[in-house]
């Protein structure tokens, strides 16, 4: 360590050292302090920023500041009541900060607990030495030792999966390519068993909506033998800040060596990591909507590579992203062809609603496989992505439509208590109470337009007085815990017909489910997003391969305007492989990703012309920059376009979207770009933000 990063204060006599640190607002720093030579990199420190005083964390220890060294202020206090985060971690979030062109304080802190990262909790009377002490003190929860179980005996292309795994010295991404119910699972675990085994420990992420308490307790009985009690920790966003804080503890500690969360988890805190597992990778909850707009997916592969251990991308319908990785031989594919029970997938079943007289949106064949599955006891799914009573409401005499007065959509009518309704929009939260007459005409006629689960399920009481009929959406679940209780209902076969969003489409291994009805899929058959089909797809897929898991008798009925579409086709024979391939050449000639990188610049402004002409003024200045490094022939700036709803809570919106067929040029280009526009004082009048990857155009 070279001495000149050490110097005599003038008024103390203490020797100081110059700090970097981030910290967590939307200006480029990091920012430079000066403080006492006990701090290293990875602590956090107290310091004051403008007016405010915040937490941040020591980034690097400079020779010199960046500024006149007059004008550098002390920190505040160092506090080193958890082991300072590791080198390792920080090179990851660096990446993270570069690779999506974002500071790398909006990346650390918001990676860290709340309780690491916010004020209050250290100072006042009651902080009593800081969260960590607190939490120290207290009883830790009782640590159930969980009833181990015993795992079935795998099969040969489950086997052949866990070993190749095993086998991987250094990094190596695998696609576990498996059927819906091939027992994907169990290669995780037994992948995590035997990387524990070695003294290593392991991280998996899994979608939000997956991570069961079931799910949660048959890991812990299989892996706690080997991880030792309490030996896996779970992060996910329904957990309590308290709750949180101890998790994410265990795994700085190195306590825990099994991390099970969500996407955030992909940041959590530990270096000896010999197993990254990322279940339903193609799933689109992976990626963060807001701030950080991170891929936990990409960014376990990039973290993966830099340990030199392999990572594991599972799916039944992997993303075309991974897919093509595969095909190029960058990743390794495992393959599950078939169900592990040794059961068929469920037959597939197109009903075609154009020449069909349908009874409250449900056809006759979908009527009559009901009666016949309930007959027999066993579950209804139906599936329908439309959440609320009816997206509309409308007046019969004069042609009102409900719309938002903030946002350029239509208000979804909501039915609250029975008999209630309201208007709800479902874009900026609006609500209202639903009028007495049409407020253009005075008319009371008015009525609902089309159909969603709230309907749906209303009428399936009305069709089947007899059945327990039960609705799982974002509605449904808004409270604490009643995602799980109603999931654990229809496991425990005290529901018979389920009606659900997307939320029931994944990962749940019903036992008793006979019967998957799909109603008003078309709805995303026609979106300009390149990526619809294979989202629709993939959604198909997923909640088709919920039917008749441990039986093989299941069956799914999809009712469509189009069967035709090679999507319709693809889904009746189970192709995956066919319509990826399909897809893939539709994408290499039009040379979408991921044959091409994408970045995003979106503005919003009151007026939709200030938000274009920021996205113009965006463009010229991409334009010199690509003349000036040469990389016109590789890069593509499109036009500035508004968005399809185009105004959202009285913000105008607009894109303009970036094209590159070479990632580094475009990277490079981002980065210039981003400056010039966080310097250029007219580029400042609008909220702008650029999304590198999107997944959504
Ligand atoms: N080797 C095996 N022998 C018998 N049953 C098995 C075996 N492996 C897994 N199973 C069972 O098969 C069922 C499906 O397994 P799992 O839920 O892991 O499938 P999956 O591949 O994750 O499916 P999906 O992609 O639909 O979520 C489960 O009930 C599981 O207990
Ligand atoms: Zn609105």
């Amino acid at each position: 360590m070279s001495d000149s990063r050490h110097f005599s204060s003038d008024s103390e006599t203490s020797t100081e050292v110059w700090i970097r640190v981030a910290l967590d607002v939307p200006v480029e720093g990091p920012f430079d302090y000066r403080g006492p030579q006990d701090v290293v990199v990875g602590d956090r420190v107290i310091v004051s920023f403008g007016r405010r005083k915040m937490i941040g964390l020591v980034v690097e220890l400079p020779s010199t500041p960046g500024c006149d060294p007059s004008l550098v202020k002390h920190v505040e206090s160092v506090l080193k009541d958890i082991p300072a985060l590791s080198a390792s971690w920080l090179k990851f979030a660096r990446f993270a900060a570069d690779y999506y062109q974002r500071p790398l304080g909006e990346v650390v802190m918001p990676a860290l607990p709340v309780a690491l990262r916010s004020l209050s909790a250290y100072q006042g009377k009651r902080s009593a030495g800081g969260p960590v002490a607190r939490l120290d003190q207290r009883r830790a929860p009782k640590l159930k030792p969980t009833e181990p179980s015993a795992p079935p005996s795998l099969n040969d292309a489950q086997q052949h999966a866990v070993q190749v795994i095993g086998d991987s010295l250094g990094f190596q991404a695998f696609l576990l390519y498996g059927v819906t119910g091939s027992g994907k699972t169990e290669v995780y675990l037994h992948a995590a068993a035997q990387t524990l085994a070695r003294g290593k420990r392991v991280l998996m992420l899994v979608p939000e909506i997956n991570l069961t308490p079931q799910f949660e307790q048959s890991l812990r009985a299989r892996l706690e033998p080997v991880a030792g009690v309490g030996g896996v920790a779970v992060l996910h966003s329904a957990l309590s800040d308290g709750e949180r804080l101890r998790a994410w503890l265990r795994a700085q500690r190195g306590e825990a060596r099994v991390v099970l969360g969500t996407r955030l988890s992909i940041f959590a805190p530990m270096d000896d990591i010999g197993l990254i597992v990322v279940d339903e990778e193609h799933d689109p909850s992976y990626k963060q909507q807001d701030g950080l707009r991170y891929s936990a997916r990409d960014l376990a592969v990039w973290r993966g590579h830099d340990l030199g251990i392999p990572v594991v991308l599972g799916s039944a319908t992997p993303s075309l992203e991974s897919w093509v990785h595969a095909e190029k031989g960058n990743y390794k594919r495992l393959d599950l062809p078939a169900r592990a029970r040794e059961v068929n997938l469920p037959s597939v079943r197109l009903v075609d609603t154009r020449r069909l007289k349908m009874e409250h949106g449900l056809s006759v064949q979908l009527l009559d496989a009901m009666r016949t599955r309930l007959a027999n006891r066993e579950q209804v799914l139906i599936f329908l992505n439309r959440r609320g009573y009816a997206p509309a409401l409308h007046c019969t005499s004069c042609g009102w439509v409900s719309q938002c007065p903030r946002c350029t959509t239509f208000t979804v009518l909501h039915r609250m208590t029975p008999g209630r309704h309201q208007l709800h929009c479902h874009h900026c939260g609006f609500q209202q109470r639903v009028p007495q007459a049409c407020p253009d005409c005075g008319d009371q006629d008015m009525q609902p337009i089309g159909r969603g689960t709230q309907r749906i399920e209303e009428h399936l009481g009305m069709l089947f007085p007899e059945a327990r009929v039960a609705r799982i959406d974002a509605d449904s679940t808004r409270k604490k815990g009643s995602a799980q209780a109603l999931f654990a209902s229809v496991h425990a076969g005290e529901v018979d017909i389920l009606v659900g969003t997307q939320m029931v489409a994944k990962g749940h291994d019903f036992a008793n489910l006979g019967l998957v009805g799909v109603l008003n899929a078309d709805a995303m058959l026609f979106s300009q997003d390149f990526r619809a089909p294979e989202r629709l797809f993939a959604q198909l897929m997923q909640v088709a391969g919920r039917a008749g898991r441990h039986t093989g008798h299941g069956e799914v009925i999809v009712q469509t305007g189009y069967p035709e579409q090679s999507v319709y086709q693809a889904l009746l024979k189970h192709d995956y492989s066919g319509f990826a391939r399909h897809t893939m050449n539709e994408r290499e000639a039009a040379m979408l990703p991921p044959f091409s990188h994408q970045a995003l610049l979106s503005a919003e402004a009151r007026e939709l012309n200030v938000a274009l002409d920021f996205l113009q003024a965006a463009r010229d200045a991409a334009h010199t920059l690509l003349v000036a490094q040469q990389t016109e022939a590789v890069i593509t700036l499109y036009d500035p376009v508004p968005l399809r709803i185009v105004r959202v809570d009285n913000m105008c919106r607009a894109q303009l979207l970036v094209e590159a067929t070479h990632r580094p040029a475009l990277q490079s280009l981002l980065r210039h770009w981003m400056s010039a526009l966080n310097e250029h004082p007219d580029l400042r009048r609008v909220r702008w933000q650029l999304e590198v990857d999107p997944l959504e155009i």
